[in-house]
């Protein structure tokens, strides 16, 4: 349980829908269901006080209370017929009707006291002048309406109390769910006209990324056409990525696109609830989004319930855990792949999720999503200040410009800070200082550092440049397709070559260029700076491979020969390995192959300088390169090479 992450949004129901606020006719979702109970509980206790009083006042009538002094008069004047005595209160009936005094008007039925003190002979009295004293009350006390409704009473009470509560503390309050009746499943909603959806045209700065998206959007709108054609599509995308670089957004643009219902749910929501309802209420959301499909199931920090399983034995937080995980891969994989729900997961610790999320079925298609590059900060801001009039002195372009490691939440946030301070200053435009003072507070609050320093920005440039440079330098080397800055997971930049066609066979020039453009980061820096940084692990582990590859497994080395020279998994599991005086050969090969490689790198490098400084210096500007900017800027044509295998 510790190990769970401890981010939470803001307490909402367990799960939202959305696409559109309004609910179609006849169907009523969580809130105003509970409305309609709590209206039916108030009208109830109302209905009930207005009987109770109205019976009341019915069955009392209208008898006076009379003096005594009055009552024996009445006596005395033998208009009296009957009376019932409780102690000294005294009901009575009489012979005719008398006017009342104040404004009773007549009465024949009355009330009255006999005083303590008063010495009369009224037994007597009512004797000889043949007055009946019954046993019952002449004046009924209280009809039996009311008794019953006052027998109901403690029911209605209850009753109003019980679903006071359920309002109050029911599921989807973050209460205890389910105890005071289940929470209705989640209603789908249509998309209504006229409401702003949000849209790819909302999503800036990650074009890539929405071009991955683009067909599970034409998917969502023509499922049939897919169906009849038998294909099937993933069931599950993942959206890995740092927080704020747009994850929730892309996946409800691609509801949005496609016009269907929108479900949303986060992991921790899930087991966040009583043990053992996770599971359920993953079903019972499959359920409701099967029922409208086409549909999108949303499922943000999927990593609080995806991470590695534990092998053994498993405390009851794991077990809450991977129950509502496995549900949710059985669900996934009872889909038949034509039902048209599509799973969209988000992330931003990709790295510690469970393979079983990832097989074939399930979450197939991962989908990094990235921190903007200049341009597409420069687009998000467009987009985050559609709505703000700006003054002439602002420029965006610029503004851009020097927010680099910023995500499209941080510029957000930006933007609307912006504007704060501008209402805040009572002017009626943000200015360029209102925007450059945000930038201040938001770079201020927030925790991690968004900018990268100056000289770690120019130091990475070089160094991506130069594993760019050699890339396209190199004959018959796999064109580099894009050269980034911008930092991804734990590397601090990128340079992405891959081939034109797939190869399955690898001449010895070949990998050796391999070697040389994964040499070029630490050559480039060691080139302008003298000395190297920690930040080509990565590349070492690559060039040892290539370089192990050719000496020991692909007979490229005329020292070690034809042979296989290291043993392979299985035999190593046998406790086989290599004789040590192979081994030293083995290790003075690679290091003969890499050493030459890397004077290779140095050389070509120095020999291109002037293309190395033209490359750093523009992804500095622009921060990526791709792949046809890449060859212009170092002035290299782009030629179609292929690879003699
Ligand atoms: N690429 C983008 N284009 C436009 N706006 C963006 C972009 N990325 C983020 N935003 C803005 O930032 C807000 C927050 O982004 P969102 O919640 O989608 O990020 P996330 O990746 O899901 O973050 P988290 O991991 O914290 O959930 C969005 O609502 C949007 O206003
Ligand atoms: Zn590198």
């Amino acid at each position: 349980m510790s190990d769970s992450a401890p981010r939470r949004k803001a307490p909402d129901q367990p799960w939202r829908t959305e696409g559109t606020p309004e609910e179609p006719p006849g169907r009523s979702g969580g809130r105003r269901m509970r409305g309609r109970w709590w209206g039916l509980a108030v009208t109830a206790v109302v209905v009930f006080l207005l009987a109770y009083i109205g019976l009341n006042y019915l069955d009392r009538g209208d008898e006076p209370t009379i003096s005594y002094t009055e009552f024996s008069r009445q006596v005395q004047a033998d208009n009296v017929s009957k009376i019932y005595s409780k102690g000294d209160a005294i009901q009575g009936e009489l012979k005719s009707a008398r006017d009342a005094p104040g404004d009773h008007g007549d009465y024949t039925t009355f009330r009255t006291q006999r005083p303590a003190f008063a010495e009369d002979d009224l037994w007597q009295e009512l004797n000889s002048r043949g007055v009946t004293v019954t046993a019952e009350p002449v004046v009924k006390e209280r009809g039996a309406l009311t008794n019953l409704l006052i027998s109901l009473a403690p029911i209605v009470i209850i009753v109003a109390v019980w679903i006071f509560i359920a309002r109050r503390f029911g599921p989807g309050r973050g209460g205890a769910g389910g105890m005071f009746g289940r929470k209705p499943p989640p209603k789908p909603v249509e998309l209504l006209p006229g409401r702003h959806r949000t849209t790819f045209a909302d999503v800036a700065g990650i074009d890539e990324v929405k071009g991955e998206l683009d067909d599970v959007v034409d998917f969502l709108e023509h499922p049939d056409a897919y169906r009849a054609m038998g294909a099937k599509m993933p069931r599950g995308v993942l959206l890995a990525g740092s927080p704020g670089t747009g994850k929730t957004l892309l996946a409800r643009a691609v509801a949005g696109e496609a016009g269907v219902p929108f479900f949303s749910a986060s992991a921790s929501e899930f087991i966040e609830m009583i043990v053992g309802v996770g599971a359920s209420r993953v079903r019972e959301l499959f359920g409701e989004a099967r029922k409208v499909a086409p549909s999108i199931i949303f499922i943000d920090e999927i990593d609080t319930i995806g991470r590695v399983r534990s092998g053994g034995a498993s405390v009851s937080g794991h077990d809450e855990r991977e129950q509502t995980l496995n549900q949710i891969l059985t669900e996934m994989d009872g889909f038949t792949g034509s039902e048209g729900v599509i799973v969209i997961a988000a992330t931003n610790r990709a790295d510690i999720l469970d393979p079983a999320l990832t097989r074939p079925g399930r979450f197939d298609r991962v989908v990094n999503v990235s921190p903007p590059d200049r341009r597409g900060r420069e687009a998000i801001l467009r987009i985050h200040t559609r709505d703000i009039p700006l003054a002439d002195d602002v420029d965006l372009t610029q503004l851009a410009r020097t927010t680099p490691g910023m995500t499209g939440a941080d510029l957000a946030n930006l933007a609307n800070e912006g504007a704060l301070l501008a209402v805040k200053r009572g002017q009626s435009q943000v200015t360029a200082t209102d925007l450059s003072e945000a930038l201040e507070k938001v770079q201020l609050g927030a925790e991690r550092t968004l900018v990268m320093p100056e000289e770690d920005r120019r130091r990475t440039a070089y160094h991506e440049s130069g594993h760019a440079l050699l890339g396209m330098l190199q004959p018959g080397a796999d064109p580099v397709r894009k050269v980034t800055i911008v930092p991804r997971g734990r590397a601090l930049g990128v340079t992405m070559s891959t081939p034109e066609v797939e190869r399955y066979a690898h001449s010895e020039e070949y990998l050796r260029g391999r070697i040389i453009g994964a040499l070029g980061g630490m050559a480039a820096e060691e080139e302008v700076y003298g000395v190297v940084t920690t930040g080509a692990e990565n590349d070492l582990e690559q060039v040892t491979a290539i370089a192990r590859g050719m000496v020991a497994r692909w007979g490229m080395s005329e020292a070690v020969g034809r042979l296989s020279a290291l043993p392979s998994d299985a035999q190593q599991a046998y406790g086989l390995s290599a004789a040590p005086r192979t081994l030293d050969v083995i290790d003075a090969e690679m290091r003969r192959i890499v050493d030459d490689c890397y004077e290779e790198a140095r050389r070509k490098l120095r020999e291109h300088r002037d293309r190395l400084d033209a490359l750093a210096a523009a992804l500095l500007e622009q921060e990526t390169l791709e792949e046809a900017d890449a060859y212009r800027v170092a002035g290299i044509p782009r030629l179609a090479k292929s690879e003699t295998a």
